[in-house]
């Protein structure tokens, strides 16, 4: 059994795997991560590996207390993937971004893939099918829209996510929900019809905390699969391990 764990810049994502078949997510914050993992070592007892994937400014050391009872694996950009690394700066590419390009390629294999992660922010990835990682973009997320617009603002107030009655807002609160609920939209639907004039074929997976919400007002056809990146952590792993 492997215990995978995804650090976003939000919220811990983390999920138990036995092979293939993905026993239970949890979803918790940094300050709860001892706590949450001490419980599910409990409860999973026949847990061997701890596998991390960090894009959040927590360390390693909260893991490595478990250091004793089990394998702690920090995944990194000088791990090895199955795809060509095109980006310009490999450096500083995100891990996550990684994970989801190498989740993308083992899941999807002979085909154009664009990865759709809607977190804190949304990243765009495509690895085309010559299993080259060719880059993509980055947005802000849903709720980062929201927060931005209070934040940068005298007048706008700080509203949680709604669904815009219309595309014209007919209040302060209307408009800001019709600018950052549509806006995303747009955006998304955008992305994939300028990523189809340049591809003819391509599948398109969405992930991230926002999957469900974004899945259903997309006019574009998507695997929508909100826990795509712990997957592709158990696939690298196993993928890891296969090639050690
Ligand atoms: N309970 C929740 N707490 C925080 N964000 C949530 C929650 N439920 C849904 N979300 C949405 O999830 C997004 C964050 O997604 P997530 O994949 O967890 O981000 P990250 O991987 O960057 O930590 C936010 O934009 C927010 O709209
Ligand atoms: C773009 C990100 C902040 C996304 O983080 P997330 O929304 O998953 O929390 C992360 O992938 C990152 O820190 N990337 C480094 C820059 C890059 O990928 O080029
Ligand atoms: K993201």
């Amino acid at each position: 059994m492997i215990l995978v764990v995804d650090v976003g810049n939000t919220r811990i994502k983390a999920a138990v795997f036995e092979g293939a078949m993905l026993l239970e997510v949890f979803v918790f914050s940094q300050i709860e991560l001892e706590k949450n993992i001490k419980n599910i070592l409990k409860n999973f007892k026949k847990t061997t590996d701890l596998m991390v994937s960090s894009v959040g400014d927590l360390g390693k050391q909260p893991f490595l207390a478990f250091d004793k009872e089990i394998k702690v694996h920090f995944i990194s950009n000088k791990d090895s993937f199955p795809f060509q690394n095109k980006y310009a700066t490999p450096q500083t590419l995100g891990i996550d971004r990684m994970v989801l390009a190498a989740g993308a390629t083992l899941r999807y294999p002979d085909q154009n893939r664009l990865v759709i992660d809607a977190g804190t922010c949304i990243t765009y990835d495509f690895i085309d099918q010559e299993n080259n990682y060719l880059g993509g973009a980055i947005s802000p997320g849903l709720r980062l829209r929201y927060e931005a617009l209070h934040h940068y603002t005298a007048k706008l107030p700080l509203l949680s996510l709604g669904i815009p009655e219309d595309l014209i807002g007919k209040s302060t609160s209307e408009s800001i929900h019709s600018g950052v609920v549509n806006g995303l939209v747009y955006e998304i639907d955008g992305f994939i019809n300028q990523y189809k004039a340049r591809y003819l074929n391509f599948i398109i997976i969405l992930t991230g905390g926002d999957t469900d919400f974004l899945a259903k007002r997309l006019k574009n056809t998507i695997f929508a699969n909100s826990n795509f990146l712990l997957e592709s952590l158990n696939q690298t792993f196993q993928h890891k391990t296969k090639n050690d």
